[in-house]
């Protein structure tokens, strides 16, 4: 029994390439399994709190919503569980190396850490925080949504409006699932305009 102590679990990719449904699918088994579990989501708007984690084909988890890494510290240390999911990891506050420092502190707590999260940007630059934490996992799972254009594997969230900042929280309306082929299409079509 709890065999599975201080592993670091990482589902990453573009958007709806099933990181948060395999998220939530790893959290609802460590329940079975007797794990006692926490979920956290980082906001990025202090006005808008919720508390749950929704998929984009609307599935469910009870989650608490954090600005950074400290406030997850403060609560493990009072809640102590088994296993702790994060989604949106990149969208946590607060410098990489302080969050690389509390999340290696839980694994070293006996802590397991399942991380959701971007690896790149709607432009395909890599999320920093994520691009540290991979190498760290001891399961890393890069996840493909379908391309949009063509069917195929996608590889990057083509943002389809004109925002350039790089944070804009939104779904299908703002995002579309590339592959790299049809992203550089998309791209050049773009510059011509
Ligand atoms: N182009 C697409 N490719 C794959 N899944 C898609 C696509 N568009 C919508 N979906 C839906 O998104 C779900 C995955 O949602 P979710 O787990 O929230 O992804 P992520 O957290 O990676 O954005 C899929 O199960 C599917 O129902
Ligand atoms: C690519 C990209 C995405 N975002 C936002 C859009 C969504 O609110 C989330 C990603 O959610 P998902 O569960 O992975 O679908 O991030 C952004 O702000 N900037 C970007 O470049
Ligand atoms: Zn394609």
């Amino acid at each position: 029994m709890h065999q599975y102590k201080g592993k670091l679990i990482i589902h990453t990719g573009s958007m709806f390439s099933g990181k948060t449904s395999n998220l939530e699918n790893d959290i609802k088994r460590f329940k079975i399994a007797g794990y006692k579990t926490v979920a956290f989501k980082p906001i990025l708007d202090t006005r808008h709190t919720t508390s749950e984690i929704v998929t984009h084909d609307k599935a469910i988890l009870e989650a608490i919503p954090v600005k950074d890494i400290d406030e997850i510290i403060k609560y493990l240390n009072e809640y102590k569980p088994d296993v702790v999911g994060i989604d949106e990891v990149q969208f946590l506050d607060g410098d990489v190396e302080k969050i690389l420092e509390g999340i290696n502190g839980f694994l070293a707590n006996g802590i397991t850490v399942i991380l959701a999260g971007l690896d790149m940007d709607f432009s395909g630059h890599p999320f920093e925080i994520v691009k540290e934490l991979m190498p760290l996992a001891d399961y890393l799972y890069k996840h493909h949504a379908v391309c949009v254009k063509c069917g195929t594997d996608a590889w990057v969230s083509h943002r389809k409006t004109k925002e350039t900042a790089r944070v804009v929280i939104g779904a299908s309306k703002e995002y579309e699932p590339l592959c790299r082929k049809c992203f550089l299409e998309e791209r050049e079509k773009e510059q011509e305009k």
